[in-house]
């Protein structure tokens, strides 16, 4: 997969050198670029905004520098763009599934009160483009929230993960854990400050581990995302699921 990223703050992505992520880019499952967006201006002033049209508060991001960066980045027919922002669409693992199945992922990172609506006009004649919020709350700029999509996403990669086996048993997970949160995890010492690990785990009874491990994933959904449990199929459960 290979993500470009526009920002006028492209020091924001140094955390994609790191940890897993740097370690798929270093080995050429995930090839990520970073550009800046002032790269695309051509005053002194490297201006990227200016006042809105309507009149009201704040800046709106120019058109031209980001029509420009696009043409320019967006080499291929098969890119598609995803422009970060309070008012797209919720991301869901779902989502980052999705996405991760894609081959070339361009992220537009806003600023300001946002970029001038053309621009994702202008990129739809071409390409997809999808406006993504990761959730009900505004940011400075798109930065952070392309950063929390490009790791949900880029994990889900063949290879990236150590065991893919981690990514089936992850919260909202298709294939069994849609509308499920993970249950609690334990680890060594099995006796911690008078904390015991429950014995079902050190049973060695596979079946009943992964009853008990659904029926806790099942019951801190119930206690943590009741809106969850009230969108599962009723054939899913069963009265005593829904209670805490
Ligand atoms: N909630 C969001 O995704 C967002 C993006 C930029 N500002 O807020």
């Amino acid at each position: 997969m290979r993500i470009d990223i526009i920002s006028i703050f492209p020091d924001y992505f140094a955390p994609l050198d790191l940890s897993l992520i740097g370690r798929a880019r270093t080995s050429g499952l995930l090839d990520v670029h970073v550009h800046d967006l002032r790269s695309w201006t051509h005053d002194r002033h490297n201006t990227v905004d200016d006042t809105p049209y309507g009149g009201g508060p704040g800046m709106v991001m120019k058109p031209e520098p980001w029509g420009e960066a696009l043409d320019s980045v967006i080499g291929d027919a098969s890119a598609r763009l995803i422009l970060p922002t309070p008012s797209g669409r919720p991301f869901r693992q779902a989502d980052a599934e999705r996405l991760a199945g894609e081959g070339h992922l361009v992220f537009g990172c806003g600023r300001y009160e946002g970029i001038d609506s053309r621009v994702a006009q202008d990129a739809a004649a071409r390409m997809p483009v999808e406006e993504i919020s990761i959730g009900d709350y505004v940011l400075n700029g798109g930065e952070s929230a392309t950063l929390v999509m490009v790791e949900a996403i880029t994990r889900l990669l063949p290879g990236v993960l150590g065991n893919k086996e981690s990514a089936v048993q992850d919260s909202f997970a298709s294939g069994g854990m849609e509308n499920l949160v993970e249950g609690p995890v334990y680890t060594k010492p099995a006796t911690w400050r008078g904390h015991e690990v429950p014995p079902i785990l050190l049973s060695g009874n596979h079946g009943a581990v992964d009853r008990w491990r659904r029926d806790q994933a099942l019951r801190k959904t119930a206690r943590n995302r009741p809106d969850l449990v009230a969108a599962m199929p009723e054939e899913g459960l069963d009265r005593r699921d829904r209670e805490v």
